[in-house]
C-alpha cells in the first residue's frame, strides 16, 4: 500500500494506492460514509467493477452513459436532477467511480450541489488513476471547448485499486499512458527513460510497472498542484503540456470517441515538441524521440493519425476559448528539451497555425 498526500492545508487529502482495495472499499472510506454511500458510475465500469464495490459497501448507484458526451450540460442537469432525487445532503459525500469523465462530471456537481457538498474519487482508468482523481479540476465541455464550465474543487480522498485496469479496453490504457509519459517530460528526464524501458510490460498489465507508474505520476502531480493549486504561478500550467493542441484536436472531432482525451494529448505533445524544435528550442532528435516513443505504445503523434484534417486557422479558432488566454496572448507549453517543459508566452497565433498547415 502507497500513500501520497496532496497537501493543500485545510483541504489536504490523502491519495491511497493498492491492489485490491475496491473490495474492501469500506475500510477505507469508513470515516467519511454515515449510511448508504451514493456512488456515479458509467455504465462499462458498472457492468466490471461496481459489483466489487457494491460487495463491500451500502450503496445506491448513480449509473450514466459512458463516453465524454455525459460531461455536458444535459449530463450535469441529469446527475444533479437524480443526486437530488436521492436526497443528497450538504455534508454528505458522494463517490465517482469512473474514469475521467466520471470523476470531472461528479467533481463540478459536488461543487454546486447545495452550494457545495463533498466527494471522493475511485477512478478506474489509467488516466484517471495517474491524472484527472487528483487536483481538483473539475469542468463539463461546452459547444465553445473543452472543459470551459467548471471548478476547483478538491476531493476527500482518493481511493487507487490499480486491479481495477485488468478490465479496461487496450485503447484506453495506451489513451492514459499519455497522460504518464506527460510527466517525464515536463520535469523528469529519467522518469521519461523509466517511460521508454517500461511502456511495454505497463501496456502489457505487468502489475509491477503499473503500480511504478501510478505511484510516480501521482506524486509528481501532487507536487505541482500543492505548489500552484489554482494555475496562477506558471507553475500547474505544466501539467497543460499537449494540452493546448490536443483540445483543439478534440473540439475539431465533436468531443468523440473518433479521438480520445489521451489520444489528443498524445498527438498535441509530438505537436509541441516539433513545434518547439522548429523554433530552436529544442534538438529536432529530442522531437523525433519524443514522437517514436508515443507511437511505439500505439499514440497518434501527427494530424493525420489523430483524423484531422482541419486547417491551421480552423484549428487555433479553437485554442483562442483556450483558458490560458490572456490579454489577448495564450501562453504555450514548449520544450527546452525532454524534461524541460516551460511556459511561453511569446507565440504568435498565426505562427502556430502555419506550422500546422506545415505539420499535416
Ligand atoms: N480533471 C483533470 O485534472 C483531468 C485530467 C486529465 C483528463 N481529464 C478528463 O478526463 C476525461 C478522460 O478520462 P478517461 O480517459 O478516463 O475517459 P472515460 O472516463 O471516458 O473512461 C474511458 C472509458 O473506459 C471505460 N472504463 C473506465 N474504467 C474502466 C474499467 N476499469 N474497466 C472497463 N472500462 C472502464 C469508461 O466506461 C469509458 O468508456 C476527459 O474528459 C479529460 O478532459 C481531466
Ligand atoms: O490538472 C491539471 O492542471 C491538468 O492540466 C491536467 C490535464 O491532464 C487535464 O486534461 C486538465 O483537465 C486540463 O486542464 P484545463 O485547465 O486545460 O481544462
Ligand atoms: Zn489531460
Amino acid at each position: 500500500m502507497i500513500s501520497i498526500p496532496v497537501a493543500l492545508g485545510a483541504r489536504s487529502y490523502d491519495v491511497l494506492i493498492e491492489d485490491g482495495a475496491l473490495d474492501s472499499a469500506a475500510d477505507h472510506l469508513d470515516p467519511w460514509l454515515h449510511g448508504p454511500a451514493v456512488v456515479v458510475t458509467d455504465e462499462h465500469v458498472a457492468a466490471r467493477q461496481l459489483p466489487r464495490l457494491a460487495a463491500s459497501l451500502d450503496i445506491r448507484p448513480v449509473i450514466l452513459p459512458a463516453g465524454e458526451g455525459t460531461k455536458s450540460w444535459s449530463g450535469l442537469e441529469n446527475l444533479l436532477d437524480q443526486l437530488l432525487t436521492l436526497g443528497l445532503e450538504r455534508g454528505d459525500h458522494v463517490i465517482a467511480l469512473g474514469g475521467g469523465v466520471i470523476g470531472d462530471l461528479v467533481g463540478f456537481a459536488a461543487s454546486i450541489l447545495k452550494r457545495g457538498c463533498n466527494f471522493i474519487q475511485i477512478p478506474t482508468s489509467l488516466l484517471a488513476q495517474v491524472d484527472s482523481s487528483v487536483g481538483g479540476k473539475t469542468a463539463i465541455n461546452t459547444v465553445a471547448g473543452k472543459n470551459l464550465v467548471g471548478s476547483f474543487h478538491q476531493p476527500s480522498f482518493v481511493l487507487i485499486d490499480p486491479t481495477v485496469l485488468d478490465t479496461l479496453p487496450p485503447r484506453e490504457l495506451r489513451a492514459g499512458y499519455a497522460e504518464v509519459v506527460k510527466y517525464g517530460l515536463i520535469d523528469d528526464f529519467a522518469f521519461f527513460e523509466w517511460c521508454e524501458a517500461n511502456a511495454a510490460a505497463l501496456l502489457a498489465g505487468d502489475s509491477a510497472a503499473r503500480a511504478e507508474a501510478i505511484g510516480r505520476s501521482i506524486a509528481a502531480k501532487a507536487a505541482i498542484v500543492a505548489a500552484d493549486e489554482r494555475e496562477t504561478l506558471d507553475r500547474r500550467a505544466l501539467l497543460n503540456l499537449g494540452h493546448t493542441f490536443g483540445h483543439a484536436l478534440e473540439a475539431e472531432t465533436g468531443f468523440s470517441d473518433r479521438l480520445l482525451h489521451g489520444e489528443a494529448v498524445a498527438a498535441g505533445i509530438a505537436l509541441a515538441f516539433a513545434f518547439s524544435a522548429e523554433r530552436g528550442l529544442c534538438a529536432g532528435q529530442e522531437a523525433t524521440r519524443v514522437a517514436a516513443h508515443l507511437a511505439a505504445a500505439g499514440l497518434p503523434t501527427t494530424l493525420a493519425a489523430a483524423g484531422v484534417s482541419a486547417s491551421g486557422a480552423a484549428l487555433v479558432a479553437h485554442m483562442a476559448h483556450d483558458k490560458k488566454m490572456s490579454g489577448g496572448r495564450l501562453p504555450f507549453l514548449l520544450a527546452r528539451g525532454i524534461g524541460r517543459t516551460y511556459v511561453d508566452k511569446t507565440v504568435d497565433l498565426a505562427d502556430v497555425a502555419a506550422f500546422l498547415d506545415r505539420a499535416v
